[in-house]
């Protein structure tokens, strides 16, 4: 058995979202494991995006449960206890368990730990590479001084917290080789150590769950092989699971251990790559293309694979 099924950090049953009248999920169920890099693919509006809303808080979804187990298994009778007491969040046997459709974005990022990137950049661009990274971790730093002035003047753990928050600020700038432009503007820095930079960023926020929203979009060739590095490195050695759309085959491919399709806003697959990838249903709804020209996305696919 796999670890989505085996080891579930997060559980989305029945998710549904609704805009008016246009349904942009529709009673989507799938796992999330919580050692793996789960990849959701599918077609432009096939609803990726608002899964991820849904996910981090930005939407409250119409239907359906969210269920994150910080630590083991959020077995069914205890998510099933969580729901009926009306709470957001409870313990259980075997740890924390938080309904995220419940919860308000911040306490989400907060409480839950996911963390999220956007389709498009946004970091302070004005603001230095490395602040960047200590701003990230102002939260947990506000947290230390028990938000009082003496706490910030160093009464209690505020100095060793915020000593810490620059290591491992710094940490993460040697890991994503950007050391040397710690003090210049993260506006000034190519468009794909800016993306590096945005997710070692969501990282110094120690998320249990990073949510990245097409991180390969726009990578030349190299940027993109140094992205899966930093990602199963992400996985491997920082106990993060990762929740990624993508749109680039390649890359999902290369680093997913496993895929969930989604067409318009319905769920038509869910296995390891391995799996999707000779579904010619998949193939076909993923890449919008007609039945007899699946052959030929399938040879692509295959050429993308050997040459990563
Ligand atoms: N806030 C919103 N209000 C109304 N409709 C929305 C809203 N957000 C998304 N939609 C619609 O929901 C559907 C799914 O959109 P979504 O952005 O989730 O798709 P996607 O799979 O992420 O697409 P893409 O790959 O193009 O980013 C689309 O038809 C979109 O127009």
């Amino acid at each position: 058995m796999s670890s989505w099924q085996t080891d579930p950090l997060l559980v989305v049953e029945h998710l549904t979202m609704r805009f008016g009248g246009l349904v942009a999920v529709n009673n989507l169920s799938f796992s999330v494991g919580r050692t793996d890099i789960t990849a959701l693919i599918g077609p432009n509006g096939a609803g990726k995006t608002t899964v991820f809303n849904c996910v981090t808080g930005f939407y409250k979804p119409t239907e359906g449960r969210l269920a994150l187990a910080r630590q083991g298994i959020a077995a069914a009778p205890d998510v099933e206890h969580l729901t009926g007491t009306g709470a957001r969040h409870g313990k259980s046997n075997s740890g924390n368990i938080y309904l995220l459709e419940r919860m308000p974005g911040h306490e989400i990022a907060d409480k839950a730990r996911v963390a999220r990137t956007f389709q498009n950049i946004r970091l302070f661009t004005g603001m230095t590479v490395l602040e960047n990274l200590l701003v990230a971790q102002h939260n947990a730093l506000m947290k230390a001084s028990g938000y009082t002035v003496l706490g910030v003047l160093g009464i209690g753990g505020y100095k060793a917290k915020e000593k810490a928050a620059v290591a491992k600020a710094i940490s993460w700038l040697d890991k994503i080789g950007l050391l040397d432009r710690a003090d210049d503007p993260a506006g000034d820095l190519p468009y794909g150590d800016q993306r590096r930079l945005e997710i070692a960023r969501a990282m110094c926020t120690d998320p249990i769950l990073l949510c990245l929203d097409e991180p390969a979009a726009g990578l030349n060739p190299r940027e993109s092989l140094e992205l899966n590095a930093l990602l199963r490195s992400i996985r491997n050695d920082h106990n993060t699971a990762v929740l990624l759309i993508e749109h680039d085959m390649s890359v999902v491919m290369e680093i997913s251990d496993h895929v969930v399709v989604l067409d318009y806003g319905t769920k038509i697959a869910d296995g390891t790559p391995q799996e999707i990838r000779n579904d010619p249903r998949v193939i076909a709804a993923y890449l919008g293309v007609e039945d007899e020209e699946v052959e030929e996305v399938e040879a692509e696919i295959d050429m993308a694979e050997k040459a990563s």
